[in-house]
């Protein structure tokens, strides 16, 4: 392999994506543990992978319409310098023009494309050349089709948006997700305090802001670094879990001393959240399918140093002991993560319409089996973060149409207010809220 340095990082771990279907996060953690780059490069190298994941669908149709051999027909690792100049050239302000072009044509001379050095030197030259007269990306005339393109998202999603918001609030939304996520903490209010741990954070000059709908929630207004070496994290004064998702808990509403059973609960950050709100006393019974995700539920519960948590391993369809031992059961199901593409590059590839199906399937099963548990007078809640209508609307409406003792619970506590559906659901729209997308309902057991 050439020398490491930050372009050709890119290009082996664009390669391992492309070849082995690599995840991007795991491809570029592994890479960054490997090669010895300075911070500035480490930086250089996760915003061009994450960026051209995220836009590959873009610079694809930029290359086609550049180069004179369609795509299909070019090197696949040729697609890879390409994109990697072309990312750069339009969206890296920072970088000269010439600095792109040169290193980008010595990528191609490190890695056997010697022969086509010339045809990368040619089309990115002929990027600048034509972005003097305007944008080069040709665009469809469709709304769906244009908004997806422009955006770099597949037709499929923006259609889905397209059915629920204005065409306007649409674009808003693709924009978004295109944006660097935030990160929000959790306040353990059992082992320290929010005004202890914006203290303990403004003294590392790292400046927070109370988030409005979440009393125990801060947003990091900069970037950080490791996380785990902020203050507080080995005390257990806090959690990673974005506004949103603090919500959920908020709407279960736990009481101290209840029983609480959480279905979908790995890695644990609603379940240590309930805990946390039930003053640690009572119990949860935090249940998952995959023995290694509860591992990390008990490695949380331990930092946060909570006892009253208990974790299952189980399909909970397959669960029969727990029928109606639940004041309160939550159901977190596995969704399509379409509410959270902004922390997930290459989200927004890996899903498709059928999978959707299959997981709204798979919800309405889960949803079914987990009310079960509630005791007579008890609270079910369900929650997504997708925003795609078949996993959240869809599955709540069947659930109330084939259960008929079930109703939407109707007391709206006060922080839903902004989030409050017609219907009655709960929908977090990232680009209205500023959180990732999610979706809640609380139901009441009348039977
Ligand atoms: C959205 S995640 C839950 C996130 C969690 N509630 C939290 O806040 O940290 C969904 C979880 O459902 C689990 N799951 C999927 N199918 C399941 C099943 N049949 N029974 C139990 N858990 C299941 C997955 O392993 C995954 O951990």
């Amino acid at each position: 392999m050439p020398e490491p340095n930050a372009r050709q990082t890119v290009y082996c771990i664009l390669q391992d994506i492309q070849r082995y279907d690599t995840y991007s996060d795991v491809a570029l953690n592994r890479w960054l543990k490997k090669v010895e780059l300075n911070a500035l490069d480490r930086g250089l190298v996760t915003e061009l992978v994450y960026g051209i994941t995220r836009k590959q669908r873009l610079l694809d149709a930029l290359i086609s319409q550049l180069a004179r051999k369609p795509l299909e027909k070019q090197p696949r690792d040729l697609r890879i310098i390409f994109s990697i100049g072309l990312y750069q050239l339009r969206y890296l302000d920072n970088i000269p023009g010439g600095t792109v072009v040169y290193t980008s044509v010595e990528l191609a001379k490190q890695n056997g494309l010697q022969a086509l050095s010339g045809v990368v030197n040619g089309v990115l030259r002929q990027y600048m050349r034509s972005r003097e007269k305007g944008d080069p990306l040709k665009l469809p005339d469709s709304v769906p089709q244009r908004l997806a393109l422009s955006h770099s998202y597949p037709d499929w999603i923006v259609e889905q948006w397209l059915t629920q918001l204005p065409e306007a609030e649409t674009e808003q939304l693709c924009e978004w997700f295109n944006r660097p996520p935030s990160i929000d903490l959790r306040v353990n209010i059992q082992q320290s305090s929010l005004e202890e741990v914006e203290t303990a954070l403004s003294e590392q000059d790292i400046a927070t802001q109370r988030l409005p709908h979440s009393p125990q929630g801060l947003r990091l207004m900069e970037k950080v670094g490791a996380l785990h070496q902020l203050p507080g994290f080995e005390q257990g004064w806090w959690t990673v879990q974005d506004g949103s998702a603090q919500l959920v808990s908020y709407l279960l509403d736990p009481q101290p001393g209840e029983v609480i059973i959480d279905a979908c609960a790995a890695p644990g950050g609603k379940s240590t959240h309930i805990a946390e709100l039930m003053g640690d006393t009572g119990r949860v019974i935090a249940c998952d399918l995959h023995r290694s995700r509860v591992k990390r539920i008990i490695h949380n519960i331990q930092r946060l140093q909570l006892t009253s948590i208990r974790t299952r391993v189980d399909d909970i369809r397959q669960i029969k002991d727990l029928t109606g031992k639940g004041d309160r059961v939550l159901v977190d199901a596995p969704c399509s993560g379409l509410g959270t593409l902004h922390r997930h590059a290459d989200g927004r590839w890996r899903q498709t319409p059928e999978l959707v199906e299959e997981l709204s399937q798979l919800q309405q099963e889960l949803l079914n089996a987990a009310a079960a548990w509630v005791k007579p007078g008890g609270i079910l809640v369900y929650s997504t973060c997708t925003l795609h209508p078949h996993e959240n609307e869809r599955v709540a409406t069947q659930f109330l149409n084939t259960h008929p003792e079930w109703q939407i619970s109707p007391e709206i506590p006060s922080f839903a207010t902004p989030f409050l559906t017609p219907e009655g659901f709960l929908k977090v729209w990232p680009h209205q809220h500023q959180m990732d997308g999610f979706f809640m309902v609380a139901f009441n057991y009348a039977g």
